[in-house]
């Protein structure tokens, strides 16, 4: 099937790869010349494991990038995988998507043949029908529009798997309104759909869209939950991960996501939760529940640094903040729980030195003042205490002996030699 996609981020950059992978004719259309020139030069504009090796492979056969819009026109189906970023009141900001469907609406306006637009972002309810299709089908005129059918199929990839997300994923949601198009996202799916282990959910446009953000705010939730129970368990003196890793056993709940700490960052779970709190409001609904997840997650840095308190005087003390990321095997920095970390900890008058494997360059933009580090062992050199904030598999092995006082406050619960060590508080256990 021959398919173009509207941006070519971290979701556009990836589906459009995996798909050439499953054997279909894919073009990539976006704004930025420096990610074109890349995918056509056979370069993944982004890590993730496993992307790089499928766009080197497919570059210039199946796969393709273009500025150009008009290139919708050789397509028989559009996937619009752009930025739905929360504005400042916390709402879903669809600025970006309207224009991307006005100038996707002017190049179909040309077309003679049917075209299936698919909404791959992720958009509150009523989105893609009272904004995307109206936005495209204006654009492209009346008789044009006649051709023009809409879908909406949410993506669940995670960052830093999405390579593996994608193509053996736990399920595949199309919401549509009419069988043509379902009929076009099952063939386009096949491969997937036919291995064993993928669910396959059909159900009209809106249920679809909200199921992208019903299952961010269980899983955000579902960690904010543990994220308590952890706080309470440590009141008790008792160790919240054995805790959660018995309740894990029942089927109902699963051990998965059961790790408490410092909480949940990212591109997605702040903003959707957000998009989700604010869309509800607006429909009549108080959401007091999601109100209490993220204040619950906006809680965990203040804890940590007020954990580290009771053992360091945080006034002029060095401390060695130790991962960046908002999570594991990423550079991306967004809404990570690192920088809040970093940020109670200067307001309470303490010098920060900054290590992460990946993400450094990306918090120096951010934090040009603060003292980085090349190694984790040179951050703790001298340092007056430590902080665990993100969990890189490389941490297990440290070694905390050129700390000045070896006091390490855990957000992550890594698995760290503690013997050695003066004070090891974790967060939650
Ligand atoms: N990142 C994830 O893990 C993830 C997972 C599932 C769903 N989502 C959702 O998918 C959507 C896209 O997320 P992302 O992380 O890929 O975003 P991103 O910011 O990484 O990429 C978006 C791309 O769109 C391009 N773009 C912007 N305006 C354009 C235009 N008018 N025409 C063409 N290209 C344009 C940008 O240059 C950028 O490269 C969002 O709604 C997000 O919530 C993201
Ligand atoms: O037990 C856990 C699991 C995760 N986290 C934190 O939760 C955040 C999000 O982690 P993860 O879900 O792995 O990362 P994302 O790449 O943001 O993926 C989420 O957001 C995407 C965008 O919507 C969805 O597609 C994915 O299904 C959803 O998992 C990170 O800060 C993690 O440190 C915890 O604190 N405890």
């Amino acid at each position: 099937m021959k398919i173009s996609i509207i941006g070519s981020g971290y979701v556009g950059t990836t589906i459009a790869a995996c798909l050439a992978d499953i054997g279909h004719d894919v073009i990539n259309v976006e704004i930025d010349e420096d990610i074109v020139e890349s995918i056509n030069a056979g370069t993944a504009p982004i890590h993730e494991p496993g992307l790089q090796e499928r766009i080197a492979e497919h570059a210039g056969s199946r796969l393709r990038a273009t500025t150009d819009y008009d290139a919708v026109c050789e397509t028989d189906v559009t996937f619009l995988c752009l930025p739905t970023p929360q504005a400042d009141d916390g709402s879903l900001d669809l600025a970006i998507m309207e224009a991307a469907a006005e100038s996707l609406g002017a190049a179909l306006a040309v077309k003679s043949d049917d075209h299936l637009v698919v909404v791959k972002s992720t958009v509150l309810p009523g989105t893609t029908e009272e904004v995307v299709a109206p936005t495209v089908t204006e654009a492209a005129g009346t008789e044009a529009a006649d051709r023009l059918s809409f879908a909406m199929n949410p993506e669940f990839l995670r960052m830093s798997t999405a390579v593996t997300d994608f193509l053996e994923p736990d399920k595949v949601v199309f919401g549509t309104t009419d069988d043509s198009a379902a009929a076009t996202l099952r063939e386009l799916y096949a491969p997937i759909l036919e291995r064993e282990g993928t669910d396959h959910v059909e159900t009209d446009i809106r249920e679809a869209e909200l199921i992208k953000y019903a299952n961010n705010a269980f899983l955000a939730s579902k960690i904010s939950l543990v994220n308590e129970l952890g706080n309470i368990a440590k009141e008790y003196g008792a160790d919240a991960y054995e805790v959660l890793e018995a309740v894990g056993l029942d089927d109902r709940i699963s051990e998965r996501f059961m790790r408490s700490g410092l909480g949940w960052g990212g591109s997605c779970f702040p903003k959707d939760i957000n998009a989700l709190r604010a869309g509800a409001r607006e429909q009549g609904y108080e959401p007091e529940l999601l109100d209490a997840v993220v204040a619950v997650n906006d809680r965990q840095p203040r804890r940590l640094v007020d954990a580290l308190a009771e053992h360091v005087p945080l006034e002029g003390a060095r401390i060695a903040v130790l991962g960046l990321s908002f999570k594991p095997n990423t550079d991306d920095i967004r809404k990570s729980r690192s920088l809040d970390v970093i940020d109670h900890l200067r307001a309470a008058g303490a010098g920060v030195v900054a290590y992460d494997p990946v993400a450094m360059d990306n918090v120096r933009e951010r934090y040009p003042d603060l003292e980085y580090a090349d190694t984790a062992e040179s951050a703790l050199e001298g340092a007056d205490g430590a902080v665990l904030a993100t969990d890189w598999d490389g941490f297990v092995d440290l070694s905390f002996e050129g700390m000045a006082r070896r006091v390490v406050v855990d957000g992550r619960r890594i698995d760290v030699d503690t013997s050695g060590l003066e004070v090891y508080d974790g967060l939650t256990w």
